[in-house]
């Protein structure tokens, strides 16, 4: 027999059609389903001002959005904040596994309205900042970061991306992500918000991605969205709930004098995505992870008996997940196929066929289908005439870059070694050219040992040891 509190819930539901003016939205559900669940919420400084939902569907949905409206009633957003979907089961005395559903998505409605709700209308620096924020993806990593977060954490995730087509629900960007790493923080006891920042996300990082592949760059969209994005963003978020600073799961440490430091273990090392932040950004992130290795931090979320323990390591772009980046580029940016000629650049003869000059990049070497003694690799990319021209490796060898939108946050003279690639190891290397300290402008890089050159866009790291001074990008 049904909980007396569910028929309760269900005869008279508290909030259902009594929507607070000037609250956010959050929408679950749809046709696929059948059930759609609206929550809207209203913040005032650090307190819930109030809160009401509209169901369609199955009775169990207005249970569950009258029980959030309950306990919503008079809550602190970090209260708010952890309601979890068993919270929502229990106000009823548990559910039926077939009705667990509608907790699930009374839950999304709730934490995307709430997220919304703080990041718009929660008090900047209202009260005495407590804690941590932490951005958990939903990965090994930042649930690690989580658990070495310390009292007073809040945890929060970016919904950064979702296809139509619901292409990359497997990646970190994705809703799914959203679900776990809300389901992990509140095992731990932690309150999670979560943040919508597709339109941002794309505006910003996808749209300039897809922009630069037109220009036949090649651009890096993960030091963009770790820098103009994401970072930001949850800077503000956590200025907006009382947190003093943002720890996330990235390989990477932190100077008591605000500049970033590589991480511990070379191979995990993260930096290069984050040398774009700014000195005062970076003296309120907190990196856990930085001092272990990869191994370690599995151990730790084992023992911690963490279900994502064994999770695998993202391997691409988080919106690429799924599709591909071809099709990505056809897809979102109308930049289809566009076969054209693979020139040699040794003979002058044309020697293949490629499928289109946007999707190749400086110094591949792969998958340009064409049978030669030696390796070759691109040397040259004309997306105007759609020609792709290869060549041998020496060709590539150089032993100046030329960067634009250089920043350094220290003298030029201090910088003895850059990173020009995500996965390279740091090459001995001295400025000839820069801007001054903290300023926007053109330098020269010069490598004690030629190497392949990079592709324009990609980001230079610029280091003096293992502390990063600044970045720019590849002119
Ligand atoms: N969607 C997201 N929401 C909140 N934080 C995120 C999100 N994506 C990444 N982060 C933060 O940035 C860090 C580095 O992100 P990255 O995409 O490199 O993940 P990762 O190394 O695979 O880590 P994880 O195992 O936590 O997914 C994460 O550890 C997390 O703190």
């Amino acid at each position: 027999m049904a909980d007396w509190r569910y028929e309760e819930h269900l005869r008279t539901p508290v909030g259902r059609g009594d929507l607070p003016r000037g609250g956010h939205d959050g929408v679950a559900g749809g046709a696929a389903c059948g059930d759609l669940v609206r929550l809207v919420v209203a913040v005032d400084g650090d307190r819930i001002g109030g809160a009401g939902f509209v169901a369609e569907g199955c009775g169990a949905l207005t249970v569950c959005g009258s029980v959030a409206c309950e306990l919503l009633d008079g809550a602190s957003v970090r209260e708010a904040a952890s309601i979890s979907v068993e919270r929502l089961a229990d106000g009823v005395g548990g559910l039926h596994p077939g009705k667990r559903h509608a907790a699930e998505l009374v839950a999304d409605a709730l934490h995307r309205a709430l997220g919304t709700a703080v990041a718009r209308d929660g008090a900047p620096g209202g009260g005495a900042a407590r804690g941590t924020l932490v951005a958990m993806s939903g990965g090994v990593d930042s649930a690690v970061a989580a658990l070495k977060a310390g009292p007073d954490a809040v945890a929060v995730t970016l919904e950064l991306w979702r296809d139509p087509e619901n292409d990359a629900e497997s990646s970190c960007c994705s809703h799914s992500a959203v679900r776990r790493a809300r389901d992990l923080a509140h095992r731990m006891g932690m309150p999670h918000l979560t943040l919508d920042l597709r339109d941002a996300f794309r505006a910003g990082v996808v749209e300039p991605w897809i922009a630069d592949h037109r220009e036949g760059l090649t651009p890096n969209p993960c030091v963009r969205c770790n820098g103009d994005v994401r970072l930001d963003a949850l800077l503000d978020l956590a200025d907006r709930i009382g947190c003093a600073t943002l720890t996330t799961g990235h390989y990477a440490r932190t100077t008591d004098d605000g500049l970033l430091r590589l991480a511990v273990d070379p191979g995990k090392d993260q930096a290069y995505m984050l040398s774009g932040l700014r000195p005062a950004s970076i003296a309120r992130l907190r990196f856990p992870l930085g001092g272990l290795r990869k191994p370690q931090v599995r151990e730790i979320a084992e023992q911690a008996d963490l279900p994502v323990a064994h999770a695998p390591d993202s391997q691409d772009l988080c919106f690429l997940a799924g599709t591909g980046h071809s099709r990505f580029l056809a897809r979102h940016g109308d930049l289809g196929d566009r076969p054209g000629p693979v020139r040699d650049a040794e003979t002058g003869e044309t020697v293949g066929e490629h499928r289109g000059a946007h999707l190749y990049t400086l110094g591949q070497r792969r998958g340009l289908g064409v049978a030669a003694g030696e390796p070759r690799y691109v040397v040259d990319t004309d997306v105007a005439s759609n020609v792709v021209t290869i060549g041998r490796r020496e060709r590539l060898l150089s032993d100046r870059v030329v960067l634009r939108d250089l920043v350094l946050h220290r003298e030029p003279w201090r910088v003895d070694g850059v990173k020009l690639r995500y996965r390279q190891q740091p090459r001995s290397a001295r400025l000839v050219e820069a801007p001054e300290p903290g300023e926007l402008g053109r330098g020269t890089v010069v490598l004690a040992e030629p190497l392949l050159r990079a592709a324009p866009g990609q980001t230079a790291m610029l280091l003096d040891g293992d502390v990063v001074l600044g970045s720019g990008t590849l002119a």
